[in-house]
């Protein structure tokens, strides 16, 4: 980076923890358009905001009508999309969030430089495995119809791939569990793994 000289500021990212009581992390959401990420997610973020639990959300809505407009779907945009998401959501973990990310991450590599710039000891992979016919039947925003018809291209699922997690931190089968039943498990599953 040329001519760049970072700051040191003195508040760390544990000053921040010790003063919320609890630690911070990326919850990073992975499925298909209607498996159920934003559901599971938004049921997630008020039920730890209940709690008194400093948590946000980033999400389509925040992320690819502000930050990243005039980001595509093609590779090249998911990939260049994935990364300023890992890095806004670097800082909101080191801000003292509980953060969560709700985006399709469609390949492996996605899911892979998110790791690399939140770092592996921060990053959780929540596999939202829902069958692609489930999420195409629910056609939540109609989309699914068209790109059926041409209508919208590379669309996951139907004209762009969509690569499973081969090992996901963990996994949420929506066909075979309720979204209660996914945010109590999930909650049980954060408690084990940092002081909420
Ligand atoms: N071509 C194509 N493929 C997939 N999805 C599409 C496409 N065009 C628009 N949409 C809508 O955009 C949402 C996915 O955006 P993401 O930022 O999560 O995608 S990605 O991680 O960059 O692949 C996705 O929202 P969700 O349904 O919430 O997943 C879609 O509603
Ligand atoms: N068990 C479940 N978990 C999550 N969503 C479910 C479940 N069962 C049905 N749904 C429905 O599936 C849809 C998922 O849509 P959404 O959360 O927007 O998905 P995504 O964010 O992955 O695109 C919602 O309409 C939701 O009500």
């Amino acid at each position: 980076m040329a001519n760049i000289i970072k700051h040191k500021y003195h508040i760390t990212r544990q000053d921040r923890n010790r003063q919320n009581k609890h630690g911070s992390l990326v919850l990073w959401f992975t499925g298909l358009s209607g498996s159920g990420k934003s559901t599971i997610a938004s049921k997630l973020e008020e039920w730890l905001f209940k709690q008194g639990i400093r948590v946000y959300a980033l999400d389509g809505d925040n992320i690819r009508s502000g930050l990243n407009k005039g980001l595509s779907f093609t590779r090249e945009d998911r990939l260049e999309n994935n990364r300023r998401i890992a890095e806004v959501a670097k800082l909101f973990m080191d801000a003292g969030m509980v953060t969560i990310t709700a985006f399709i991450s469609p390949l492996k590599e996605d899911r892979e430089q998110a790791r690399e710039i939140i770092g592996k000891n921060n990053f959780l992979e929540i596999y939202v495995n829902t069958p692609l016919e489930i999420c195409e039947e629910r056609d939540v925003k109609g989309f699914y119809e068209k790109a059926r018809a041409g209508e919208i291209e590379n669309f996951t699922g139907i004209s762009a791939p969509y690569e499973a997690p081969e090992s996901p931190d963990f996994e949420i089968r929506t066909e075979e569990e309720s979204v209660e039943e996914s945010v109590e498990r999930l909650v049980k599953f954060l408690e084990q793994k940092m002081k909420l």
